[in-house]
């Protein structure tokens, strides 16, 4: 169950504790024949309000009214407290100063919930309810009608409602501001979480995040037998570029060429920049061999474009290594390195791949 939920039921729980206490009130009121009901009639208005409170809260509480646009189901309580207090006021007038309070004490419920205009529209029923009873008793009994008495009470309880429509609104104004910091703050730990991870220059994971991924794979490695493989990737002659074109056109060959890698990649495998312009491959649930022909094409569709504004042609070293049960992150990435070292000794523009535990083979001969 989520938090929200949890604190929706709390709050009903608080309602319903307040809708308790004027029930019991009401009760005390009928024994102390306060109010014109039968004894039949207590039992229909009373467990008919409980049965209804009863449904509202089983929906609230099952998490079926989560479809609703307010899955607290606030203005259906509110209205059902409002209506069923006003039905108990028209059949026992005595009790009105405890009724009075029962109306106010439904407004605060709102709170977590209306917009001034939703408190305004439940104050209004509320006077509508409260007016009607006021009327009906009047007429009913034909009782002592003082007109100054009542406008006195009426202006004050509508006082009371538009104290609370006031303060509704500006608690509306706190919560939706509260909300919208809290959708800030949200959005700001997402990006910084990115940012954590991420490389600026390239985009693709960075090396902290690749050393912690690598260790689940590991993990994984060990616990479901899920094969994977490591491959350095390392531009050829980089620094040349660097030279011949600037630091700003390097950037962007870097650019280009991680977005070439991430788009070669499967979603579960993982491109990270390991630094400089070296990148790390983990590719994953694949045996040696086959990580061996992806790279290939990889090595193929690099030197088969060029990069950046200034076109330039670009090759790269990769060095393939297979996790072997039990050895550590460390020594698959030495082994891993010592095969891209392999291949640019070779002549670079070739993939070294390791054969199970034995010598280097390369898939391509130095161009
Ligand atoms: N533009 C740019 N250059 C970088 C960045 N990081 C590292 N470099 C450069 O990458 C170059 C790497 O040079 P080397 O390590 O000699 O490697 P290389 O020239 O690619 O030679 P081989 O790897 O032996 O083929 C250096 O000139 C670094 O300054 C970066 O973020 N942007």
């Amino acid at each position: 169950m989520g938090q929200l939920r949890r604190d929706i039921i709390r709050r009903h729980g608080l309602a319903a504790s307040g809708a308790l206490v004027f029930s019991l009130l009401f009760l005390a009121g009928y024994y102390l024949q306060l109010t014109r009901l039968s004894g039949n009639q207590l039992v229909l208005l009373l467990g008919s309000f409980w049965l209804i409170q009863a449904g509202l809260l089983y929906w609230v509480c099952s998490g079926r009214a989560e479809r609703c646009k307010d899955p607290s189901l606030t203005v259906p309580f509110m209205l059902l407290s409002i209506s069923y207090f006003t039905i108990m006021l028209m059949s026992a007038p005595a009790l009105r100063p405890v009724l009075l309070l029962a109306y106010l004490t439904v407004m605060p419920f709102g709170v977590f919930r209306l917009t001034w205009k939703g408190y305004l529209g439940v104050g209004l029923f509320t006077m509508a309810c409260y007016t009607s009873a006021i009327l009906y008793f009047q007429f009913d009994s034909g009782g002592l009608w003082i007109p100054q008495l009542e406008a006195f009470l009426g202006i004050t309880f509508f006082a009371c409602i538009m104290a609370y429509t006031v303060m509704g609104r500006e608690f509306t104004i706190l919560r939706d501001a509260y909300r919208r910091k809290n959708r800030e703050l949200r959005r700001a730990m997402v990006r910084i979480e990115e940012l954590a991870v991420t490389d600026e220059l390239t985009g693709l994971f960075n090396r902290r995040y690749l050393l912690r991924t690598l260790e689940k794979q590991r993990a994984l490695a060990e616990r479901e037998g899920l094969p994977f493989v490591l491959a350095f990737v390392d531009i050829d002659h980089f620094k040349q570029i660097n030279d011949l074109h600037g630091h700003k056109v390097g950037d962007q060959v870097l650019a280009e060429l991680s977005a070439v890698l991430k788009m070669s990649i499967r979603e579960v495998d993982l491109a990270a920049r390991y630094g400089g312009e070296e990148f790390v491959l983990l590719l994953s649930g694949l045996a040696l061999a086959d990580a061996g022909q992806v790279l290939e094409r990889i090595r193929l569709q690099v030197m088969e474009r060029t990069f950046s504004q200034a076109q330039i042609p670009l090759t790269v070293s990769i060095g393939v290594a297979q996790y072997h049960p039990g050895e550590d992150a460390d020594e698959l990435l030495n082994r891993a390195d010592r095969l891209l070292y392999d291949a640019k000794r070779g002549g670079r523009n070739q993939v070294k791949t390791e054969t199970c535990r034995g010598p280097v083979r390369s898939l391509a001969e130095p161009s």
